[in-house]
Protein backbone atom coordinates (compact mmCIF):
# COMPACT_ATOMS: atom_id res chain seq x y z
CA UNK A 1 0.00 0.00 0.00
CA UNK A 2 0.95 3.31 -0.80
CA UNK A 3 0.93 6.01 2.86
CA UNK A 4 1.22 9.77 2.41
CA UNK A 5 2.80 9.92 5.76
CA UNK A 6 4.25 7.80 8.94
CA UNK A 7 1.14 9.02 10.39
CA UNK A 8 -0.91 6.15 8.57
CA UNK A 9 2.15 3.75 9.63
CA UNK A 10 1.54 0.85 12.95
CA UNK A 11 4.43 0.88 15.22
CA UNK A 12 3.81 -3.00 15.86
CA UNK A 13 3.84 -4.33 12.12
CA UNK A 14 6.97 -6.01 11.21
CA UNK A 15 8.95 -5.56 8.44
CA UNK A 16 11.41 -7.75 7.21
CA UNK A 17 13.55 -4.99 5.39
CA UNK A 18 12.81 -1.38 5.79
CA UNK A 19 14.43 0.73 2.76
CA UNK A 20 15.74 4.29 3.62
CA UNK A 21 14.75 5.90 0.20
CA UNK A 22 12.90 5.58 -3.36
CA UNK A 23 15.17 6.31 -5.89
CA UNK A 24 16.99 3.81 -8.59
CA UNK A 25 18.34 1.48 -6.06
CA UNK A 26 15.63 1.43 -3.19
CA UNK A 27 12.75 1.41 -5.93
CA UNK A 28 14.61 -2.21 -7.43
CA UNK A 29 15.22 -3.37 -4.00
CA UNK A 30 11.33 -2.54 -3.31
CA UNK A 31 10.55 -4.69 -6.50
CA UNK A 32 12.91 -7.70 -6.22
CA UNK A 33 12.75 -8.33 -2.35
CA UNK A 34 8.89 -8.39 -2.63
CA UNK A 35 8.82 -11.06 -4.95
CA UNK A 36 8.80 -13.32 -2.32
CA UNK A 37 5.09 -12.87 -1.18
CA UNK A 38 6.67 -13.86 2.49
CA UNK A 39 8.59 -10.85 2.91
CA UNK A 40 7.39 -8.11 4.36
CA UNK A 41 8.93 -4.56 3.04
CA UNK A 42 8.49 -1.05 4.01
CA UNK A 43 10.16 1.38 1.21
CA UNK A 44 10.51 5.16 2.87
CA UNK A 45 10.78 8.25 0.67
CA UNK A 46 11.57 11.88 1.53
CA UNK A 47 9.99 13.15 -1.68
CA UNK A 48 6.16 13.21 -2.68
CA UNK A 49 4.52 10.00 -4.85
CA UNK A 50 4.06 12.40 -7.85
CA UNK A 51 6.41 10.77 -10.25
CA UNK A 52 3.81 11.05 -13.08
CA UNK A 53 4.05 14.66 -13.24
CA UNK A 54 3.78 15.96 -16.28
CA UNK A 55 7.24 17.71 -15.78
CA UNK A 56 8.85 14.25 -15.06
CA UNK A 57 7.29 12.83 -17.87
CA UNK A 58 8.12 14.92 -20.55
CA UNK A 59 11.64 13.91 -21.84
CA UNK A 60 12.57 17.61 -23.14
CA UNK A 61 11.26 18.92 -19.24
CA UNK A 62 14.51 17.35 -17.74
CA UNK A 63 16.02 20.73 -17.39
CA UNK A 64 12.90 22.57 -15.99
CA UNK A 65 12.85 19.93 -12.43
CA UNK A 66 16.20 22.22 -10.76
CA UNK A 67 14.69 23.58 -7.92
CA UNK A 68 11.53 22.49 -7.95
CA UNK A 69 9.47 20.51 -5.29
CA UNK A 70 11.27 17.47 -7.07
CA UNK A 71 14.62 18.71 -5.95
CA UNK A 72 16.48 18.22 -2.60
CA UNK A 73 17.70 21.99 -3.74
CA UNK A 74 21.44 21.37 -2.46
CA UNK A 75 24.48 23.59 -3.69
CA UNK A 76 28.29 23.00 -3.51
CA UNK A 77 30.39 24.96 -0.99
CA UNK A 78 32.59 27.51 -2.95
CA UNK A 79 34.60 25.48 -5.37
CA UNK A 80 38.37 26.78 -5.64
CA UNK A 81 38.72 25.07 -9.26
CA UNK A 82 36.08 26.78 -10.34
CA UNK A 83 36.84 30.84 -9.59
CA UNK A 84 34.71 29.99 -6.69
CA UNK A 85 31.78 29.29 -7.81
CA UNK A 86 29.04 27.97 -6.10
CA UNK A 87 26.98 25.22 -7.89
CA UNK A 88 23.49 24.01 -7.42
CA UNK A 89 23.42 20.43 -7.32
CA UNK A 90 20.36 18.27 -8.32
CA UNK A 91 19.01 15.44 -6.35
CA UNK A 92 15.72 13.51 -6.82
CA UNK A 93 13.49 14.23 -4.02
CA UNK A 94 10.32 12.34 -5.43
CA UNK A 95 9.57 8.71 -5.58
CA UNK A 96 11.92 7.53 -8.26
CA UNK A 97 14.42 9.77 -6.85
CA UNK A 98 16.75 11.25 -9.32
CA UNK A 99 15.76 9.17 -12.13
CA UNK A 100 12.73 11.45 -12.30
CA UNK A 101 15.10 14.35 -13.11
CA UNK A 102 18.03 12.75 -14.65
CA UNK A 103 18.62 13.35 -18.54
CA UNK A 104 17.82 9.56 -18.65
CA UNK A 105 20.95 7.84 -20.56
CA UNK A 106 21.31 4.98 -20.63
CA UNK A 107 24.67 3.70 -20.03
CA UNK A 108 26.30 0.65 -18.15
CA UNK A 109 29.94 1.70 -17.84
CA UNK A 110 32.70 -0.65 -19.46
CA UNK A 111 33.86 -4.01 -18.90
CA UNK A 112 37.19 -1.96 -17.40
CA UNK A 113 34.91 -0.15 -15.06
CA UNK A 114 33.05 -3.23 -13.78
CA UNK A 115 36.45 -5.23 -13.59
CA UNK A 116 37.97 -2.58 -11.48
CA UNK A 117 35.18 -3.17 -8.75
CA UNK A 118 35.79 -6.59 -8.93
CA UNK A 119 39.53 -6.13 -8.08
CA UNK A 120 39.11 -3.33 -5.76
CA UNK A 121 36.40 -5.82 -3.85
CA UNK A 122 38.37 -9.17 -4.27
CA UNK A 123 34.74 -10.04 -5.20
CA UNK A 124 34.48 -11.59 -8.68
CA UNK A 125 30.83 -11.20 -8.25
CA UNK A 126 31.50 -7.50 -9.63
CA UNK A 127 33.19 -8.04 -12.76
CA UNK A 128 31.89 -7.46 -15.98
CA UNK A 129 30.87 -10.99 -17.08
CA UNK A 130 28.99 -11.62 -13.78
CA UNK A 131 27.07 -8.19 -13.72
CA UNK A 132 26.10 -8.55 -17.41
CA UNK A 133 22.90 -10.81 -16.88
CA UNK A 134 21.81 -7.97 -13.97
CA UNK A 135 22.44 -5.53 -17.01
CA UNK A 136 20.08 -7.66 -19.45
CA UNK A 137 17.66 -8.76 -16.44
CA UNK A 138 16.92 -4.89 -15.94
CA UNK A 139 16.56 -3.70 -19.17
CA UNK A 140 13.10 -4.12 -21.90
CA UNK A 141 14.56 -2.19 -25.02
CA UNK A 142 11.54 -1.14 -27.33
CA UNK A 143 11.49 0.00 -30.94
CA UNK A 144 12.11 4.16 -31.17
CA UNK A 145 8.46 5.87 -31.88
CA UNK A 146 9.30 6.40 -35.79
CA UNK A 147 9.81 2.15 -35.65
CA UNK A 148 12.93 2.47 -38.63
CA UNK A 149 15.21 -0.09 -38.38
CA UNK A 150 17.91 0.09 -35.96
CA UNK A 151 19.98 -2.49 -36.80
CA UNK A 152 22.83 0.13 -37.43
CA UNK A 153 22.17 1.96 -34.27
CA UNK A 154 22.48 -0.59 -31.85
CA UNK A 155 23.28 -4.61 -31.36
CA UNK A 156 20.00 -6.41 -29.93
CA UNK A 157 21.89 -9.66 -28.70
CA UNK A 158 23.41 -7.24 -25.82
CA UNK A 159 20.57 -6.04 -24.66
CA UNK A 160 17.57 -6.95 -22.25
CA UNK A 161 13.79 -7.50 -23.40
CA UNK A 162 11.93 -8.22 -20.77
CA UNK A 163 13.06 -6.05 -17.63
CA UNK A 164 10.96 -3.55 -16.10
CA UNK A 165 13.79 -0.44 -17.26
CA UNK A 166 11.90 0.44 -20.87
CA UNK A 167 14.37 2.09 -22.67
CA UNK A 168 15.10 3.07 -25.93
CA UNK A 169 17.44 5.12 -28.89
CA UNK A 170 16.47 8.57 -30.30
CA UNK A 171 13.02 8.92 -30.84
CA UNK A 172 13.34 9.94 -34.55
CA UNK A 173 16.12 11.91 -36.64
CA UNK A 174 17.18 15.23 -36.16
CA UNK A 175 19.37 17.74 -38.47
CA UNK A 176 22.56 16.39 -37.52
CA UNK A 177 22.81 12.74 -37.03
CA UNK A 178 23.81 12.45 -40.64
CA UNK A 179 26.85 14.62 -39.92
CA UNK A 180 27.52 13.06 -36.73
CA UNK A 181 27.89 9.86 -38.25
CA UNK A 182 30.01 10.61 -41.58
CA UNK A 183 32.41 12.51 -38.59
CA UNK A 184 33.02 8.76 -37.51
CA UNK A 185 33.82 7.78 -41.40
CA UNK A 186 35.87 11.07 -42.00
CA UNK A 187 37.75 10.89 -38.40
CA UNK A 188 37.90 7.08 -37.09
CA UNK A 189 40.85 7.21 -35.85
CA UNK A 190 40.24 9.44 -32.75
CA UNK A 191 36.24 9.24 -33.15
CA UNK A 192 35.12 5.46 -34.69
CA UNK A 193 31.51 4.67 -34.73
CA UNK A 194 30.32 2.63 -32.28
CA UNK A 195 27.23 0.49 -32.57
CA UNK A 196 26.31 0.08 -29.62
CA UNK A 197 27.93 1.91 -26.58
CA UNK A 198 26.24 -0.84 -23.97
CA UNK A 199 28.25 -3.84 -25.31
CA UNK A 200 31.17 -3.50 -22.11
CA UNK A 201 33.45 -1.22 -24.53
CA UNK A 202 31.95 1.96 -25.12
CA UNK A 203 34.81 3.74 -26.65
CA UNK A 204 33.80 5.87 -29.98
CA UNK A 205 30.19 7.54 -31.53
CA UNK A 206 27.18 6.25 -31.01
CA UNK A 207 23.10 6.83 -30.57
CA UNK A 208 21.98 7.74 -27.41
CA UNK A 209 20.50 4.99 -25.60
CA UNK A 210 17.75 6.43 -22.75
CA UNK A 211 15.09 5.94 -20.41
CA UNK A 212 12.60 7.15 -22.64
CA UNK A 213 9.63 4.49 -24.11
CA UNK A 214 6.95 5.80 -26.53
CA UNK A 215 7.98 9.18 -25.88
CA UNK A 216 7.91 9.35 -22.08
CA UNK A 217 10.63 9.28 -19.06
CA UNK A 218 10.82 5.79 -17.38
CA UNK A 219 11.81 6.58 -14.04
CA UNK A 220 12.39 4.38 -11.56
CA UNK A 221 9.55 4.63 -10.18
CA UNK A 222 7.23 4.23 -13.06
CA UNK A 223 9.35 1.10 -14.05
CA UNK A 224 9.77 -0.91 -10.81
CA UNK A 225 7.12 0.44 -8.49
CA UNK A 226 3.88 1.06 -10.10
CA UNK A 227 3.84 -2.27 -11.68
CA UNK A 228 3.53 -3.85 -7.96
CA UNK A 229 2.34 -0.92 -5.80
CA UNK A 230 -1.49 -2.10 -5.62
CA UNK A 231 -1.17 -5.77 -5.99
CA UNK A 232 1.81 -6.69 -3.88
CA UNK A 233 0.54 -6.89 0.12
CA UNK A 234 3.41 -7.28 1.25
CA UNK A 235 4.86 -4.16 0.02
CA UNK A 236 4.24 -0.79 2.07
CA UNK A 237 5.56 2.76 0.66
CA UNK A 238 5.58 5.75 2.75
CA UNK A 239 6.26 9.06 1.12
CA UNK A 240 6.73 12.36 2.32
CA UNK A 241 8.72 10.81 5.20
CA UNK A 242 12.19 11.05 6.15
CA UNK A 243 14.66 8.45 7.76
CA UNK A 244 16.23 10.79 10.40
CA UNK A 245 18.27 8.59 12.18
CA UNK A 246 19.14 4.73 12.56
CA UNK A 247 18.98 3.09 15.60
CA UNK A 248 21.05 0.11 16.94
CA UNK A 249 18.74 -2.21 18.16
CA UNK A 250 21.34 -4.56 20.43
CA UNK A 251 24.78 -6.17 20.04
CA UNK A 252 25.72 -9.21 18.49
CA UNK A 253 29.24 -10.15 19.83
CA UNK A 254 30.80 -6.72 20.03
CA UNK A 255 28.78 -5.69 17.17
CA UNK A 256 26.09 -3.18 17.33
CA UNK A 257 23.06 -4.52 15.54
CA UNK A 258 21.22 -1.54 13.43
CA UNK A 259 18.06 -2.50 12.77
CA UNK A 260 16.08 0.51 14.11
CA UNK A 261 14.93 3.54 12.47
CA UNK A 262 13.43 6.77 13.47
CA UNK A 263 11.01 8.64 10.81
CA UNK A 264 9.90 12.05 11.28
CA UNK A 265 8.79 14.97 8.71
CA UNK A 266 10.29 18.32 8.22
CA UNK A 267 8.66 20.71 10.88
CA UNK A 268 7.09 17.77 12.65
CA UNK A 269 8.20 17.12 16.27
CA UNK A 270 6.89 13.79 16.24
CA UNK A 271 9.23 10.55 15.34
CA UNK A 272 7.93 6.92 14.45
CA UNK A 273 10.34 4.17 15.44
CA UNK A 274 10.58 1.14 13.57
CA UNK A 275 12.02 -2.05 13.41
CA UNK A 276 13.59 -4.50 10.41
CA UNK A 277 13.65 -8.08 11.41
CA UNK A 278 16.27 -8.61 8.95
CA UNK A 279 17.74 -5.45 7.93
CA UNK A 280 18.25 -2.24 7.10
CA UNK A 281 18.77 -0.81 3.41
CA UNK A 282 20.20 2.61 3.30
CA UNK A 283 19.19 3.75 -0.19
CA UNK A 284 19.55 7.58 0.21
CA UNK A 285 21.61 8.44 -2.79
CA UNK A 286 25.56 9.47 -2.26
CA UNK A 287 24.75 13.27 -0.51
CA UNK A 288 21.71 11.94 2.20
CA UNK A 289 23.12 8.25 2.54
CA UNK A 290 26.60 9.43 4.30
CA UNK A 291 24.83 12.36 6.34
CA UNK A 292 22.22 9.64 7.40
CA UNK A 293 25.12 7.42 8.25
CA UNK A 294 27.20 9.72 10.27
CA UNK A 295 24.38 11.57 12.22
CA UNK A 296 23.55 7.60 13.17
CA UNK A 297 26.93 7.40 14.56
CA UNK A 298 28.53 5.99 12.01
CA UNK A 299 31.82 7.38 10.37
CA UNK A 300 34.68 9.18 11.16
CA UNK A 301 35.24 9.57 15.10
CA UNK A 302 37.08 12.39 14.47
CA UNK A 303 34.27 14.24 11.95
CA UNK A 304 31.49 13.05 14.39
CA UNK A 305 33.25 14.22 17.70
CA UNK A 306 32.96 17.47 16.17
CA UNK A 307 29.12 18.01 17.23
CA UNK A 308 29.79 15.60 19.74
CA UNK A 309 27.78 12.73 17.81
CA UNK A 310 28.36 9.43 20.11
CA UNK A 311 30.22 7.09 17.27
CA UNK A 312 28.82 3.39 17.34
CA UNK A 313 31.15 2.42 14.33
CA UNK A 314 34.75 4.16 13.12
CA UNK A 315 34.44 4.07 10.13
CA UNK A 316 36.59 6.78 8.19
CA UNK A 317 35.56 6.22 4.98
CA UNK A 318 32.11 7.51 5.40
CA UNK A 319 31.23 11.15 3.58
CA UNK A 320 34.84 10.93 1.70
CA UNK A 321 35.96 10.15 -2.31
CA UNK A 322 33.12 11.81 -3.36
CA UNK A 323 33.34 11.91 -7.32
CA UNK A 324 31.04 13.22 -9.69
CA UNK A 325 31.86 14.59 -13.80
CA UNK A 326 32.31 17.83 -14.01
CA UNK A 327 31.25 19.69 -18.07
CA UNK A 328 31.35 22.26 -19.93
CA UNK A 329 29.61 22.72 -23.50
CA UNK A 330 30.72 24.64 -26.54
CA UNK A 331 28.53 25.74 -29.22
CA UNK A 332 28.81 26.67 -32.59
CA UNK A 333 26.73 28.60 -35.14
CA UNK A 334 25.04 26.73 -37.81
CA UNK A 335 24.01 27.77 -41.14
CA UNK A 336 20.46 25.63 -41.02
CA UNK A 337 16.93 26.84 -39.57
CA UNK A 338 15.93 23.17 -39.09
CA UNK A 339 17.41 23.13 -35.71
CA UNK A 340 15.72 21.78 -32.23
CA UNK A 341 16.35 25.65 -31.19
CA UNK A 342 13.01 26.09 -32.80
CA UNK A 343 11.86 24.81 -28.97
CA UNK A 344 13.15 28.43 -27.62
CA UNK A 345 9.80 29.53 -29.36
CA UNK A 346 7.05 29.99 -27.15
CA UNK A 347 4.53 29.16 -29.88
CA UNK A 348 6.14 25.80 -30.99
CA UNK A 349 6.73 24.55 -28.00
CA UNK A 350 3.40 25.27 -26.71
CA UNK A 351 2.39 23.39 -29.96
CA UNK A 352 5.26 20.90 -29.19
CA UNK A 353 3.41 20.02 -26.15
CA UNK A 354 -0.02 19.55 -27.86
CA UNK A 355 0.83 17.27 -29.97
CA UNK A 356 3.36 15.20 -27.14
CA UNK A 357 0.00 15.55 -24.70
CA UNK A 358 -2.23 13.64 -27.35
CA UNK A 359 0.18 11.48 -28.74
CA UNK A 360 3.56 11.67 -26.66
CA UNK A 361 5.33 12.31 -30.08
CA UNK A 362 6.95 15.33 -31.25
CA UNK A 363 9.97 17.02 -30.95
CA UNK A 364 9.22 17.16 -27.05
CA UNK A 365 10.15 13.20 -27.17
CA UNK A 366 13.74 13.67 -27.99
CA UNK A 367 17.13 12.77 -25.65
CA UNK A 368 19.00 15.76 -25.12
CA UNK A 369 21.52 14.98 -28.00
CA UNK A 370 21.07 11.62 -30.41
CA UNK A 371 24.54 10.50 -30.17
CA UNK A 372 27.04 10.77 -27.54
CA UNK A 373 30.85 9.73 -27.73
CA UNK A 374 33.18 8.05 -25.49
CA UNK A 375 36.59 8.55 -26.08
CA UNK A 376 40.24 8.04 -24.63
CA UNK A 377 43.51 10.34 -24.62
CA UNK A 378 45.57 8.87 -27.07
CA UNK A 379 48.42 6.74 -25.18
CA UNK A 380 51.13 9.39 -26.15
CA UNK A 381 49.34 12.57 -25.02
CA UNK A 382 51.28 14.76 -23.10
CA UNK A 383 48.16 15.05 -20.32
CA UNK A 384 49.89 11.80 -18.47
CA UNK A 385 53.35 13.58 -18.32
CA UNK A 386 52.34 17.34 -17.81
CA UNK A 387 49.97 16.46 -15.12
CA UNK A 388 52.36 14.22 -13.44
CA UNK A 389 49.10 11.55 -13.01
CA UNK A 390 51.42 8.09 -13.01
CA UNK A 391 49.05 5.50 -13.95
CA UNK A 392 46.33 6.08 -16.22
CA UNK A 393 43.60 6.81 -13.69
CA UNK A 394 40.75 5.49 -16.17
CA UNK A 395 39.99 1.87 -15.34
CA UNK A 396 41.69 0.54 -18.81
CA UNK A 397 41.37 0.44 -22.36
CA UNK A 398 38.05 -0.04 -22.71
CA UNK A 399 36.89 3.70 -20.55
CA UNK A 400 36.85 7.08 -21.98
CA UNK A 401 38.60 9.61 -19.97
CA UNK A 402 35.91 12.23 -21.29
CA UNK A 403 32.25 11.85 -22.65
CA UNK A 404 30.72 14.37 -25.87
CA UNK A 405 27.03 14.42 -26.19
CA UNK A 406 26.09 16.01 -29.09
CA UNK A 407 22.96 18.48 -30.08
CA UNK A 408 21.13 19.93 -32.97
CA UNK A 409 20.34 22.45 -30.96
CA UNK A 410 22.08 25.19 -28.19
CA UNK A 411 21.81 24.05 -24.53
CA UNK A 412 24.14 26.26 -22.13
CA UNK A 413 24.08 26.62 -18.52
CA UNK A 414 24.92 30.36 -17.51
CA UNK A 415 21.13 31.24 -18.48
CA UNK A 416 18.78 31.90 -21.25
CA UNK A 417 19.68 30.45 -25.03
CA UNK A 418 20.34 33.20 -27.11
CA UNK A 419 16.61 34.55 -28.44
CA UNK A 420 17.65 34.21 -32.08
CA UNK A 421 20.15 31.84 -34.78
CA UNK A 422 20.68 28.67 -34.88
CA UNK A 423 22.97 26.18 -33.72
CA UNK A 424 24.99 22.65 -32.59
CA UNK A 425 26.34 22.26 -29.08
CA UNK A 426 28.67 19.01 -27.58
CA UNK A 427 28.86 18.49 -24.00
CA UNK A 428 32.58 18.09 -23.31
CA UNK A 429 32.60 15.66 -19.67
CA UNK A 430 34.77 14.25 -17.94
CA UNK A 431 34.97 10.79 -17.45
CA UNK A 432 37.66 9.36 -14.93
CA UNK A 433 38.46 12.76 -13.05
CA UNK A 434 41.11 12.30 -10.50
CA UNK A 435 39.76 14.99 -8.08
CA UNK A 436 38.13 13.61 -4.78
CA UNK A 437 35.78 15.63 -2.82
CA UNK A 438 33.20 14.85 0.56
CA UNK A 439 29.79 15.12 2.37
CA UNK A 440 30.33 16.23 5.67
CA UNK A 441 27.84 17.85 8.61
CA UNK A 442 26.93 21.02 9.15
CA UNK A 443 24.85 20.23 11.80
CA UNK A 444 22.84 17.55 13.55
CA UNK A 445 19.73 18.64 12.38
CA UNK A 446 18.39 15.87 9.71
CA UNK A 447 16.18 18.19 8.00
CA UNK A 448 19.88 20.21 7.29
CA UNK A 449 21.26 19.93 4.20
CA UNK A 450 25.09 18.61 4.66
CA UNK A 451 28.38 20.15 3.61
CA UNK A 452 28.77 19.34 -0.49
CA UNK A 453 32.44 19.93 -1.44
CA UNK A 454 32.84 17.96 -5.00
CA UNK A 455 36.27 20.06 -5.55
CA UNK A 456 36.00 19.59 -9.01
CA UNK A 457 39.06 20.30 -11.15
CA UNK A 458 41.58 20.85 -8.71
CA UNK A 459 43.98 18.11 -10.09
CA UNK A 460 46.24 19.07 -12.71
CA UNK A 461 45.03 16.42 -14.77
CA UNK A 462 41.30 17.15 -14.59
CA UNK A 463 41.97 20.36 -16.15
CA UNK A 464 44.54 19.17 -18.87
CA UNK A 465 41.98 16.25 -19.67
CA UNK A 466 39.36 18.86 -20.34
CA UNK A 467 41.66 21.15 -22.20
CA UNK A 468 42.60 18.43 -24.39
CA UNK A 469 38.93 17.23 -24.75
CA UNK A 470 37.82 21.14 -26.31
CA UNK A 471 40.36 20.85 -28.55
CA UNK A 472 39.23 17.82 -29.31
CA UNK A 473 35.85 18.62 -30.33
CA UNK A 474 37.10 21.22 -32.23
CA UNK A 475 38.68 18.40 -34.45
CA UNK A 476 35.04 16.82 -34.29
CA UNK A 477 33.57 19.74 -35.94
CA UNK A 478 36.68 20.15 -38.38
CA UNK A 479 35.85 17.16 -40.16
CA UNK A 480 34.95 17.90 -43.95
CA UNK A 481 31.25 16.37 -43.26
CA UNK A 482 30.30 20.16 -41.25
CA UNK A 483 31.54 21.99 -44.21
CA UNK A 484 28.50 24.50 -44.88
CA UNK A 485 27.11 23.44 -41.89
CA UNK A 486 29.19 25.03 -38.87
CA UNK A 487 29.88 28.83 -39.49
CA UNK A 488 31.48 29.51 -36.48
CA UNK A 489 32.20 29.07 -32.23
CA UNK A 490 29.66 30.87 -30.46
CA UNK A 491 30.38 33.28 -27.16
CA UNK A 492 32.78 32.54 -24.65
CA UNK A 493 33.46 29.18 -26.02
CA UNK A 494 35.44 31.17 -29.33
CA UNK A 495 37.49 33.27 -27.35
CA UNK A 496 39.12 30.38 -25.52
CA UNK A 497 41.87 29.30 -27.70
CA UNK A 498 45.19 29.63 -25.90
CA UNK A 499 45.93 26.94 -23.13
CA UNK A 500 45.66 29.91 -20.72
CA UNK A 501 42.62 30.60 -22.14
CA UNK A 502 41.26 27.09 -22.33
CA UNK A 503 41.24 26.74 -18.89
CA UNK A 504 40.00 30.20 -17.62
CA UNK A 505 37.15 28.92 -20.02
CA UNK A 506 36.94 25.82 -17.94
CA UNK A 507 37.20 27.19 -14.79
CA UNK A 508 34.45 29.92 -15.21
CA UNK A 509 31.92 27.68 -17.26
CA UNK A 510 32.22 24.00 -15.93
CA UNK A 511 29.02 22.97 -13.64
CA UNK A 512 28.03 19.29 -13.00
CA UNK A 513 26.27 16.70 -14.87
CA UNK A 514 24.71 15.43 -11.35
CA UNK A 515 26.24 11.80 -11.45
CA UNK A 516 28.03 12.08 -7.37
CA UNK A 517 28.82 8.88 -6.71
CA UNK A 518 31.62 7.18 -4.02
CA UNK A 519 30.89 8.82 -0.50
CA UNK A 520 30.37 5.62 1.33
CA UNK A 521 32.92 3.54 -0.56
CA UNK A 522 33.06 -0.51 -1.26
CA UNK A 523 35.95 -2.36 -0.17
CA UNK A 524 37.28 -5.86 0.66
CA UNK A 525 35.07 -8.20 2.86
CA UNK A 526 36.81 -8.44 6.41
CA UNK A 527 39.73 -5.53 5.89
CA UNK A 528 40.90 -3.91 8.23
CA UNK A 529 39.35 -0.24 8.87
CA UNK A 530 40.70 2.30 7.62
CA UNK A 531 40.92 5.42 5.74
CA UNK A 532 40.67 4.19 1.85
CA UNK A 533 39.95 0.59 2.51
CA UNK A 534 36.13 0.94 2.41
CA UNK A 535 33.03 1.38 4.35
CA UNK A 536 31.49 -1.91 3.20
CA UNK A 537 31.84 -5.25 2.62
CA UNK A 538 31.95 -6.21 -0.54
CA UNK A 539 28.28 -7.39 -0.54
CA UNK A 540 27.54 -3.93 0.29
CA UNK A 541 27.25 -5.04 4.31
CA UNK A 542 27.99 -1.68 6.58
CA UNK A 543 31.48 -2.82 8.39
CA UNK A 544 31.87 -3.76 12.10
CA UNK A 545 27.67 -3.80 12.04
CA UNK A 546 25.04 -6.14 11.85
CA UNK A 547 21.44 -5.87 10.12
CA UNK A 548 22.47 -2.79 7.88
CA UNK A 549 23.71 -2.45 4.21
CA UNK A 550 24.25 0.65 1.98
CA UNK A 551 22.80 -0.14 -1.59
CA UNK A 552 22.86 3.39 -4.03
CA UNK A 553 25.47 5.23 -6.41
CA UNK A 554 27.43 5.79 -2.87
CA UNK A 555 28.93 2.65 -3.13
CA UNK A 556 31.41 2.95 -6.11
CA UNK A 557 35.12 3.26 -4.94
CA UNK A 558 35.82 4.78 -8.74
CA UNK A 559 32.86 6.52 -10.30
CA UNK A 560 32.18 4.48 -13.71
CA UNK A 561 33.11 6.29 -16.63
CA UNK A 562 29.08 5.92 -17.38
CA UNK A 563 26.02 7.59 -16.74
CA UNK A 564 25.14 6.70 -13.32
CA UNK A 565 21.57 4.89 -13.26
CA UNK A 566 22.04 2.19 -14.74
CA UNK A 567 25.27 0.87 -12.66
CA UNK A 568 23.17 1.95 -9.54
CA UNK A 569 20.21 -0.36 -10.91
CA UNK A 570 22.63 -2.82 -11.87
CA UNK A 571 24.29 -2.84 -8.19
CA UNK A 572 20.90 -3.06 -6.66
CA UNK A 573 19.46 -5.97 -8.78
CA UNK A 574 22.71 -8.27 -7.87
CA UNK A 575 22.18 -6.97 -4.43
CA UNK A 576 19.13 -8.02 -4.06
CA UNK A 577 20.22 -11.55 -5.38
CA UNK A 578 22.71 -11.34 -2.17
CA UNK A 579 20.17 -10.24 0.39
CA UNK A 580 17.85 -12.82 -0.98
CA UNK A 581 20.72 -15.57 -0.57
CA UNK A 582 21.68 -14.66 2.95
CA UNK A 583 17.92 -14.71 3.83
CA UNK A 584 17.91 -18.77 2.41
CA UNK A 585 21.12 -19.19 4.22
CA UNK A 586 19.76 -17.77 7.44
CA UNK A 587 16.52 -19.95 7.62
CA UNK A 588 18.88 -23.37 6.59
CA UNK A 589 21.10 -22.62 9.90
CA UNK A 590 17.58 -22.28 12.00
CA UNK A 591 16.25 -25.11 10.83
CA UNK A 592 19.52 -27.23 11.13
CA UNK A 593 19.63 -25.70 15.15
CA UNK A 594 15.96 -26.58 15.88
C1 LIG B 1 19.78 16.37 -12.98
C2 LIG B 1 20.34 14.98 -13.08
C3 LIG B 1 20.68 14.46 -14.32
C4 LIG B 1 21.19 13.16 -14.43
N1 LIG B 1 21.34 12.61 -15.67
C5 LIG B 1 21.58 11.28 -15.76
C6 LIG B 1 21.50 10.62 -17.02
O1 LIG B 1 21.20 11.22 -18.06
N2 LIG B 1 21.74 9.27 -17.04
C7 LIG B 1 22.09 8.58 -15.92
O2 LIG B 1 22.36 7.38 -16.02
N3 LIG B 1 22.16 9.19 -14.73
C8 LIG B 1 21.87 10.50 -14.62
N4 LIG B 1 21.86 11.09 -13.39
C9 LIG B 1 22.32 10.31 -12.22
C10 LIG B 1 21.37 9.22 -11.75
O3 LIG B 1 20.04 9.64 -11.80
C11 LIG B 1 21.79 8.81 -10.34
O4 LIG B 1 23.13 8.34 -10.39
C12 LIG B 1 20.93 7.72 -9.73
O5 LIG B 1 19.58 8.09 -9.70
C13 LIG B 1 21.44 7.45 -8.31
O6 LIG B 1 20.59 6.54 -7.68
P1 LIG B 1 20.54 6.45 -6.10
O7 LIG B 1 19.63 5.33 -5.77
O8 LIG B 1 21.92 6.43 -5.58
O9 LIG B 1 19.94 7.85 -5.61
P2 LIG B 1 18.62 8.61 -6.02
O10 LIG B 1 18.06 8.11 -7.30
O11 LIG B 1 18.94 10.06 -5.94
O12 LIG B 1 17.58 8.22 -4.87
C14 LIG B 1 17.73 8.57 -3.52
C15 LIG B 1 16.33 8.68 -2.92
O13 LIG B 1 16.42 8.73 -1.50
C16 LIG B 1 15.51 9.69 -1.01
N5 LIG B 1 16.00 10.09 0.32
C17 LIG B 1 17.13 10.78 0.62
N6 LIG B 1 17.25 10.92 1.95
C18 LIG B 1 16.21 10.30 2.52
C19 LIG B 1 15.80 10.09 3.86
N7 LIG B 1 16.54 10.54 4.89
N8 LIG B 1 14.65 9.43 4.10
C20 LIG B 1 13.90 8.95 3.07
N9 LIG B 1 14.24 9.13 1.76
C21 LIG B 1 15.39 9.79 1.50
C22 LIG B 1 15.56 10.78 -2.05
O14 LIG B 1 14.46 11.66 -1.97
C23 LIG B 1 15.60 9.96 -3.33
O15 LIG B 1 14.31 9.64 -3.78
C24 LIG B 1 21.41 12.40 -13.25
C25 LIG B 1 21.08 12.92 -12.00
C26 LIG B 1 20.53 14.20 -11.90
C27 LIG B 1 20.17 14.74 -10.54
Amino acid sequence: ALFQGPSHLSANKAYDYIIVGGGAAGSVLANRLTENRDVHVLLVEAGSSNFEDILIEVPNFAGRLAGTQFDWNFTTTPQPGLEGRVLPFERGHVLGGSTCINFMAFTRGSRDDWDRLANVTNDKGWSWESIFPYAKKLEHLVPPIDRRDISDEVDIRVHGLHGPVHASVPAFLVSTDDRVISTTQQLPDEFPFNRDMNSGDPIGIGWTPSTIAGGVRQSGALSYLKPILSIRQNLDVVVNTHVTKLLQTGSVGKLPEMRGVQLSQPGSKKTLTLRATKEVIVSAGAVKTPQLLMLSGIGDSAELSKLNIKTIVDLPDVGKNLQDHPFVTGSFTVNNTNTLDVLNNATVESQQLAIWKKNHGGLLALPSGNQVGWIRLPKNSSVFSESGVGTDPSAGPTSAHWETILFDGFIGFGGPPPSTGNFFTAFIVLTSPTSRGNVTLNTTDPFAPPIINPSYLTTPFDILTMRSAIRGIRRFTSAPAWDGWITGEFGPFKQAQSDEQLDAFARANTVTINHVSGTVRVGKSGSVVEEGTGALDSDLKVKGTVGLRVVDASIFPFIPAAHTQVPTYIVAERVSDLIKADAANACKKEAASS
